[in-house]
């Protein structure tokens, strides 16, 4: 039976919740909690987290309960991911969040409407399916994911829709880092506005 998400935000397909470290981007080495919430459709052929891509798959759960649990550990910064979590309306959550004083980060691939209150927003636009116009100049941070070369002049055309304080980040592909790793360093070092980016968690074999 497919779920029934209340449009208002209080129920959310909660796939994980963990605390450990924001591994990427511009707030990497910052201790967080994060909440992965299930279902994509974007189709990403190198998505790291497939698993999340169902929201069948995971369970409803009520968003006072996820943030009592994150407002549990010491850090007082949230991850919300996914699965694409811009799916869902998270004005609610985020409310809850902050009156907890929880710092409210997003990873998105910008595909859905933004709802919600943020502190950062990390936009990692996709080809399969593209950013909403509408959300760009909202990023904090536009992390593009490098699988071929190609990627750096596909890079450069968002660079030209977000704000002109947004940080720009460039993150290998985890399959290919070995050959794009150093393609991003030559063009990190002639491009500087541009910044290099890695999965450091998954260096470090935390989650
Ligand atoms: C799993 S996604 C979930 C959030 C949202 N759907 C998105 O794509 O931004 C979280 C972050 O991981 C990145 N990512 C996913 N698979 C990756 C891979 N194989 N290598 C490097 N980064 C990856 C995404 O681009 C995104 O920035
Ligand atoms: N440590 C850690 N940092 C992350 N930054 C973005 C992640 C994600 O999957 O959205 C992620 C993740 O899964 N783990
Ligand atoms: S948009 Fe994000 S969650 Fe969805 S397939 Fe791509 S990387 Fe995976
Ligand atoms: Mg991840």
């Amino acid at each position: 039976m497919a779920h029934q998400i209340p449009e208002d935000g209080t129920l959310l397909p909660l796939m994980e919740e963990f605390y450990t470290i924001q591994g990427e981007g511009f707030n990497t080495g910052k201790a967080a909690y994060f909440i992965r919430l299930g279902g994509c459709d974007v189709g990403c052929h190198w998505c790291d987290v497939k698993e999340s891509w169902d929201a069948e798959l995971h369970p409803l759960t009520h968003a006072d309960e996820i943030v009592a649990k994150a407002d549990s550990f010491p850090g007082r910064a949230v991850v919300i991911t996914g699965g694409e979590p811009l799916i869902y309306n998270l004005d609610y959550l985020t409310k809850e969040l902050r009156k907890k004083n929880i710092l409210t980060f997003i990873e998105t691939s910008g595909a859905y409407p933004l709802s919600g209150e943020w502190d950062w927003i990390c936009l990692s636009p996709k080809k399969f399916k593209s950013p909403r116009p509408d959300i760009t100049p909202f990023a904090n941070e536009l992390k593009v994911i490098v699988f071929n070369k190609s990627d750096f002049e596909w890079a450069e055309k968002y660079a030209e829709t977000v704000s002109e304080n947004c940080k720009l980040y460039l993150q290998p592909e985890w399959s290919k880092s070995k050959e794009m790793t150093p393609l991003i360093i030559d063009y990190v070092m002639a491009n500087p506005r541009w910044e290099i980016s890695l999965q450091t968690h998954k260096y470090l074999n935390i989650p």
